[in-house]
């Protein structure tokens, strides 16, 4: 299949193992073979068996699979809800593994901000839509305010701190289009609008990362087109990355990148871009789906493709000047 390789090839291969940037440095979340188990009844179930992601800064993308195949597993450990059982997941800088229980705590207020699903779980039902995307930054206020107790913090600061915070709730309110909704309660809006101020509130400190688990799932199709328009502002205008969890073709297919995660891997991903067509001059969309090359090389190969070459058990690989051909096994007999 190959050569094999000299002494000086090999010393080569080792130099340049070593001088390669470790996985992942230069993104903003970083899953290394990322493995959660978790034990019910005394059954072992591995929700997360060895995940590898890597998200820039400044992405929007999606995470799609079948149902149990461990996005909200996912998910959960990078909203420091969770703490993966093995692997490494970093975001913004943060060791999720090793973060102490206070540490969680300021990256869940100020590193990360959520939406899920359920538009109840959101918002408190009896705060007005501005007081509860005012909720966060007074916490934040609040948390500086004591490690700065006794450091002479006046009244008149108190006064410009809520009137900044006053406009960072309208602004934030009338970039995702509620503004009109600031003194009602949750019940008093529309599931669209519920969820358009959770945005608003997960966005009030200003977070690094949107992580949002499938949040147009109780939703129609109109207003979840307009959910994730009210995203891509976000992204667009604030430069916040975003990670979107969802079932939604329609949402998946609005962004540049989705990854599909199949059994805990992360499987195969969509890449989208767009194209002048030579004869027409339209910009079209134009989508190609990859297979992920986890870092041992190891590659999963579409069932329906191996299905219809009848390959199972061994595949032979031959190496080309520009690709790797798989071919069914030829020295079977049966
Ligand atoms: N707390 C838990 N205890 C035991 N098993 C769990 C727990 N949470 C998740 N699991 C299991 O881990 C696997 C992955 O679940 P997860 O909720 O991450 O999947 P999902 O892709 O988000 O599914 P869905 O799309 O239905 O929400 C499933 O087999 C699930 O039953």
């Amino acid at each position: 299949m190959t050569t094999n390789p000299t002494l000086d090839d090999l010393t080569r291969r080792v130099t340049a193992g070593r001088d390669r940037p470790a996985f992942g440095h230069d993104a903003l979340i970083t899953c290394d073979r990322l493995v959660r188990v978790f034990t019910a009844d005394g059954v072992e179930v591995q929700a997360l068996q060895g995940l590898d992601l890597l998200v820039r800064e400044g992405e929007l993308m999606a995470l799609v699979g079948a149902s149990g195949s461990g996005k909200s597993t996912l998910m959960n450990i990078l909203a420091g809800l969770d703490v993966p059982t093995a692997g490494a997941a970093r975001v913004a800088g943060r060791d999720l593994l090793t973060m102490t229980a206070r540490d969680r705590l300021a990256y869940r207020r100020e590193v990360v901000g959520f939406v899920w699903q359920q538009t109840a779980r959101n918002l408190l039902p009896y705060l007005t839509s501005a007081q509860n995307v005012a909720l966060p930054l007074q916490l934040r206020c609040a948390k500086r305010a004591g490690e700065n107790a006794g450091k002479g913090a006046g009244r008149i600061r108190g006064r410009a701190a809520r009137r900044a915070r006053a406009e960072r709730v309208m602004e934030l309110l009338e970039m995702l289009e509620v503004a009109d909704c600031r003194d009602r309660r949750p019940h008093e809006m529309s599931g669209g609008q519920q969820q358009r101020v959770a945005i608003a509130v997960a966005l009030a400190n200003d977070p690094a990362v949107l992580l949002a688990d499938e949040p147009t799932g109780e939703l129609d199709s109109h207003t979840a087109e307009q959910i994730f328009a009210a995203f891509r502002t976000a992204n667009e205008r604030l430069g916040t990355t975003i990670v979107i969890v969802t079932h939604d073709q329609a949402v998946a297919n609005e962004v540049r990148r989705t990854v599909a995660i199949r059994d805990g891997r992360t499987s195969t991903e969509v890449l989208r871009r767009s194209e002048v067509d030579e004869v027409t001059g339209d910009e079209k969309v134009v989508a190609r789906e990859y297979a992920m090359l986890d870092r041992a090389g190891r590659l999963q190969l579409p069932a329906e493709y191996t299905r219809a070459l009848d390959m199972r058990d061994r595949v032979a690989l031959e190496l080309e000047p520009d690709h790797i051909a798989v071919r069914p096994d030829d020295s079977r007999t049966d």
